[in-house]
């Protein structure tokens, strides 16, 4: 935003792990929204994962491009209601290429081809993970919209610290590859009704973009 009283600095917060405050202006984050409600409907659409233990993820999702579930990419919804995967559209490319040029200074050779797409309402979390699914080591580029959350980043080697407690707030870029890439994180909290009124979202939207180095 930049209406802020103090303007949050963008930040390394791990090696690769790059953190811009404020990159998607207002007009953005509205279009953005709009596409993710698009997204978010039937077929293929807003889902709850059922984890391998029974578990149900707190997070409802929606993936483009490729069908992300625990633990692998298919090209239908094989844990939904079957349908095939709404396609990958070309502009979120561009953004991400935008994306990774922001952080880096460069953009990333290999084409972005994944957004997954998380919802979090009041309450809703993430455990300590990696995004260890994708044969690319391309970096994972992450956008929010909506409430602020704790974003949890910590170190490829164990789910436990150091880790390093970043919030991110809607319009924010984090952007994490190199040896970063895959570093466990998490979201513990969301900061319910923090979300700029003007947007019009109850809750956090998070798109990760993603390459996936399946034959397309
Ligand atoms: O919601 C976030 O900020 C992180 C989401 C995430 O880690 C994932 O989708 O793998
Ligand atoms: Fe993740």
């Amino acid at each position: 935003m930049t209406d802020e009283l103090f303007p949050r600095p963008r930040a390394e917060i791990a090696p690769g792990a790059v953190h811009v405050p404020g990159w998607l202006g207002p007009d953005e984050q509205r279009r953005l929204l709009a596409d993710c409600r698009a997204w978010a409907r039937p077929p293929a659409g807003l889902r709850t994962v059922t984890m391998p233990n029974g578990g149900r993820m707190s997070v409802r999702s929606v993936c483009l491009g490729w069908h992300w579930y625990p633990y692998g990419y298919a090209r239908t919804v094989v844990d939904g209601d079957g349908a095939p995967v709404k396609p990958f559209p070309a502009p979120l490319g561009d953004l991400a290429r935008r994306a990774v040029t922001e952080a880096y200074g460069e953009p990333c050779a290999e084409p972005y081809d994944i957004a997954l797409v998380n919802f979090y309402g009041e309450g809703a979390a993430m455990g300590m993970h990696r995004d260890a699914d994708e044969r690319s080591a391309a970096p994972v580029v992450s956008l929010s919209l909506g409430d602020a959350c704790v974003f949890r980043f910590g170190n490829p080697g164990t789910r436990t610290r150091p880790w390093t407690d970043v919030e991110l707030r809607s319009g924010d870029l984090f952007v994490f590859g190199g040896p970063s890439r895959l570093a466990y994180h998490g979201v513990p909290r969301t900061r319910p009704g923090t979300a700029p009124p003007a947007l019009g979202l109850t809750g956090r939207l998070n798109i990760t973009l993603r390459v996936s180095g399946l034959p397309g």
